[in-house]
């Protein structure tokens, strides 16, 4: 049996981003980024300092674990990481949740591609803005994107840019541009992954979320886009595991 490396599973909770915002949902977190972005809330995917906790699992192994946290309640399973689309070993996992009638979302950079991608329900590609200190491969971007849309499917995709300043802005608007049929989506950055303190958090992050609308509003370029903050940091600031 193939297996893939877990750090985190857990749920029902909420998405708290993006194009299935507020929908029900179990969450797997994968080991492992290609990225390394400054501002990364999940960092300990990749950094070496959750390297402990990894564990290689199969597909039936997490299915099991899903099912004993989540029993009936969830109908919906989020697959982020880290970058999950590094890892050609989760096909099994994704024909298993299909076989058992779930809807998969999946959250990625858009760095990498792979067939299994076709199979996810709610696909979010989320390119990297500079602030991030990552840059993106447009030309590979473009091509797994092609790839992704050149069949009539069921799927839904969208595009997700985290936006922390005027220079993300200007990067979200070109991305837009360049995949104008795919719904967009600008999400308010949140510049303090380590804070405890939730209610100071919150307060900034309504305040940059004010900003980035307002920075919409003035926009004709950016008609088009829903403003989202993470909705999950609004409610339980930095917290793990929800
Ligand atoms: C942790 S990443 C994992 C999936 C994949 N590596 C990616 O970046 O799309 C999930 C989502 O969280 C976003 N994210 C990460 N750090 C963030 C931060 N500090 N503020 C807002 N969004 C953040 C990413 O841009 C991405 O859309
Ligand atoms: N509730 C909740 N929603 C999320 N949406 C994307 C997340 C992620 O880390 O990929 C995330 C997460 O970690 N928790
Ligand atoms: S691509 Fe995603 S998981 Fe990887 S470092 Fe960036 S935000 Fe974190
Ligand atoms: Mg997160």
């Amino acid at each position: 049996m193939k297996k893939v490396p877990v750090l985190e599973i857990f749920g029902p909770t909420i998405q708290g981003e993006g194009m299935v915002i507020g929908q029900k949902t179990m969450f797997v977190r994968t080991a492992g980024c290609d990225y390394s972005c400054s501002w990364c809330d999940s960092a300990f995917t990749w950094d070496g300092s959750a390297k402990d906790d990894i564990r290689q699992m199969t597909a039936e192994e997490i299915w099991s674990e899903l099912v004993e946290l989540g029993g009936d309640r969830f109908s919906h399973v989020t697959i982020s990481g880290g970058n999950p689309a590094l890892l050609g070993n989760l096909q099994e996992f994704v024909t298993l949740l299909k076989d058992n009638g779930k809807q998969i979302a999946i959250e990625t950079q858009g760095s990498r591609y792979q067939e299994w991608l076709k199979q996810i329900d709610d696909l979010t590609i989320s390119p990297k803005p500079p602030s991030s200190g990552m840059k993106t491969d447009f030309e590979k971007l473009d091509h797994i994107i092609q790839k992704l849309t050149r069949e009539e499917t069921s799927q839904s995709i969208s595009l997700k840019v985290v936006v922390f300043n005027e220079q993300d802005l200007f990067y979200a608007k070109n991305v837009h541009k360049r995949y104008r049929d795919i719904p967009f989506y600008l999400q308010v950055g949140n510049e303090d992954v380590h804070g405890s303190d939730t209610e100071h958090l919150v307060q900034h992050l309504l305040k940059k979320y004010e900003w980035l609308i307002d920075q919409v509003i003035l926009d004709s370029d950016l008609n088009a886009v829903r403003v989202l903050p993470q909705l999950h940091t609004l409610v339980w600031g930095n917290k793990r595991g929800v």
